[in-house]
């Protein structure tokens, strides 16, 4: 071994070198490229833009010009990515290395060639690297583009700890316990934001990661079992294994809350890759003009209230029986149960909602709703014109009799044109959102419990919807104007529990072109009502088992709560500490007074108890943050918290005060109890 490690620090050192050199060369053909593109803008601002004229060539010389501009910054994007590739991988060339059929095959983050077009680092995404994960040696096989499989003798897995080009220690495994690397990350707990897991992904891991993108793909997994890491890693593969097809902005990452974002945002840049778009359930609203202006209830103010309320209509609407009803309701709008709303400016009728639902029932009964819908929206535009136009005559007619106004006669037509269009401006802007329709009736209409139907119609008068509102409105307004994203190729739902049918139907429908993995945990409803489990067809079901968070001693505990939940890989550590305490904050204060975690969240049964919380632990923890659910930065190394979220974070140490809050709440319980990774404090 002696000898083998001086080859790899040898082989180490070669490669740094020849990175440097390509870093270098790269960075020289950045100021080449850069000075290219300046002084093709110099030339065109000279010679082009003073002189912008069609009849002249030189606009020709513009056109002709643009496919190399466009060519020359794609090489400069290329040239920049490469060279913060290559930055980062002097440090860290890579991670590991196999010898497949009597070959090394180093495994790091992108893949790098040298001057013989020879491979010297493997990216860890490509067929081949697939053997690493697979965490054994032997007859092995990988998969490659076309579908087929390649049978590999695998004679050796090494792992290596690089640091700043010097290798520290390198491990010959072939057995996945006693992963000394798997280890020493499971106890670095130095940073608040997610980290990638590339060196260390597990074999169970690596299949989901690995599934092809024509596949739905939906996990279950325990807290802690990698499924918001292997959403990262996912994107990462998907961007480079079908980079052809895929861009960052054809991926979507739906998540829990906005701050969520912030938490994961380290991941793809560390990997090389674009972050992507991201999402939540509650902001897909705002992408359907319809709902501009109306005002839904936020997910956190929901969880609050119905802390406290009945939840008999959340649980109604998010309901199995309730979507059939919905669904089937929505099958016979063609034939009954369409309504119309008046357009009205000043105190005329632009039209009158019988006259729609006459042209909708009778003139375009051929039609599918949608195209019929579609259909009346350009007749109502058309009519939008030609009432612009009269007005405006009207106007303008007006204008000129009084003579009030002694002035050019544009001048007078613009004035008149200016008063038409703000008389009619809440006319056209109903016509472009569809608010001629009556989603709002329709979705009253579907609720067949009384109860629930009037508590509804009260809402609906005030502006004042629910967050359960949102799912059986936006499904309407999908299918009845059959609208949808084209641009999402995939989506990636995290903490899916959290989601009701209605509302992955709503996901799945709207990004009617995206292909689903959907990760999450039965056992980790934060909702206080819940929804029913997830009924999904056509999805490859994939369970995690293992748990890479906590320490044991955490692990056992949530064991007492979900038994058999957690099976665990982990290292020890305190035992979890349950505390009677009857001043909480004065607790906290004595217990950090010397000897401050690295990391540290104060989880509050409400949004009053975090604030008070806080403003009792401010003066005493430095850049101690209240988090807000309208927070979208997560950097804080110190924070207080409403429980709900905390949802998908993780801290160091964790600090449930009024425990007692949860004894009828188990399963949450063990959701915030989880997010701890090495101390866990329970106060009551
Ligand atoms: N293969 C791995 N190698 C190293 N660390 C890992 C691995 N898999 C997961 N982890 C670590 O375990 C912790 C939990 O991962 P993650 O947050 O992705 O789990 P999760 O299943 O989404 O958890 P939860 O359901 O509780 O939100 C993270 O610190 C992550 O880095």
């Amino acid at each position: 071994m002696g000898n083998e490690f001086e080859l790899e620090v040898n082989h180490l050192k070669f490669t740094v070198n020849f990175l440097k050199a390509y870093n270098a060369s790269l960075n020289q053909q950045q100021n080449k490229t850069s000075a290219d593109i300046l002084e093709t803008r110099k030339m065109l601002n000279d010679d082009v833009s003073n002189t912008f004229d069609f009849e002249d060539g030189n606009v020709m010389d513009f056109i002709s010009m643009l496919p190399e501009m466009r060519m020359t910054e794609s090489n400069y994007n290329h040239i920049e990515k490469m060279l913060d590739v290559t930055s980062r991988m002097i440090k860290k060339p890579y991670f590991g290395r196999l010898t497949a059929d009597g070959e090394p095959v180093y495994i790091g983050n992108a893949t790098i060639q040298d001057n013989n077009q020879d491979i010297l680092i493997y990216d860890w995404r490509s067929p081949v690297a697939s053997l690493f994960y697979e965490n054994r040696i032997g007859e092995l096989s990988y998969t490659i583009p076309d579908g087929s499989k390649i049978k590999t003798d695998v004679s050796l897995r090494r792992q290596f700890q690089i640091e700043n080009s010097e290798m520290q220690k390198m491990f010959d495994s072939d057995l996945y316990i006693g992963d000394e690397m798997l280890q020493q990350l499971i106890t670095d707990s130095s940073r608040a934001k997610l980290k990638n897991i590339v060196a260390t992904i597990q074999s169970e891991q690596n299949i989901i990661i690995r599934q092809p993108l024509s596949q739905n793909t939906l996990v279950y997994g325990p807290p802690g079992s990698g499924k918001t890491s292997l959403a990262m890693q996912r994107i990462a593969y998907l961007m480079f294994t079908y980079r052809k097809q895929l861009k960052a902005d054809n991926i979507l990452l739906m998540s829990p809350n906005e701050v969520f974002n912030d938490y994961v945002s380290d991941v793809l840049p560390e990997l090389g890759e674009d972050n992507v778009k991201n999402m939540t359930f509650y902001r897909m609203q705002k992408e359907m003009p319809y709902f501009n202006g109306r005002q839904f209830e936020s997910l956190a103010d929901n969880i609050q209230r119905l802390n406290s309320e009945d939840g008999s209509a959340y649980r109604y609407k998010t309901s199995k029986g309730y979507f059939e009803d919905l669904k089937q309701y929505m099958d016979t709008l063609g034939e009954d149960g369409m309504y119309f709303r008046d357009l009205k400016y000043g105190t005329k009728t632009f039209i009158a909602k019988e006259m729609i639902e006459k042209v909708f029932y009778n003139n375009l009964s051929q039609h599918p709703v949608p195209r019929r819908l579609h259909k009346i929206y350009e007749y109502l535009l058309d009519m939008y014109q030609r009432e612009l136009k009269w007005l405006t005559n009207r106007k303008y007619k007006e204008l000129d009799k009084t003579r009030e106004y002694i002035g050019e006669k544009e001048e007078l037509q613009k004035m008149a044109n200016d008063y038409a269009t703000k008389a009619l401006a809440r006319v056209h802007q109903q016509i472009k959102r569809f608010r001629f329709v009556q989603l709002e009736k329709i979705y009253v209409r579907s609720i067949t419990d009384k109860a629930v139907r009037s508590e509804t119609i009260e809402n609906v008068k005030r502006n004042n919807f629910m967050y359960e509102d949102l799912a059986p409105l936006m499904y309407l307004y999908i299918h009845i104007l059959d609208v949808s994203d084209k641009k999402m190729r995939h989506v990636i739902v995290d903490e899916i529990q959290d989601y009701s049918n209605i509302q992955y139907a709503v996901m799945t429908d709207y990004y009617g072109k995206a292909t689903f993995t959907s990760l999450g945990d039965k056992n980790q409803q934060i909702h206080p009502v819940g929804s029913e489990a997830l009924d999904v067809q056509d999805h490859h079901m994939m369970t995690l088992r293992k748990s890479y968070r906590s320490t044991n001693q955490i692990n056992d505990y949530l064991n007492t709560i979900v038994p058999g939940g957690i099976e665990s890989v982990s290292v020890d550590g305190q035992e979890v500490q349950f505390i009677n305490a009857a001043d909480e904050a004065g607790y906290i204060r004595e217990m950090i007074a010397d000897n401050l975690p690295e990391q540290m969240a104060v989880i509050t049964p409400s949004r009053e108890a975090a604030d008070e919380m806080y403003e009792q632990l401010k003066d005493d923890i430095p850049g101690l943050k209240n988090l807000q659910e309208v927070d979208t930065i997560y950097n804080q190394d110190y924070l207080v918290l409403p429980y709900y979220l905390s949802k998908g974070f993780e801290y160091n140490t964790v600090i449930i005060t009024e425990s007692e809050f949860y004894d009828d709440l188990p399963l949450i319980k063990y959701v915030l109890a989880s997010r701890a990774t090495r101390n866990l404090y329970l106060i009551d």
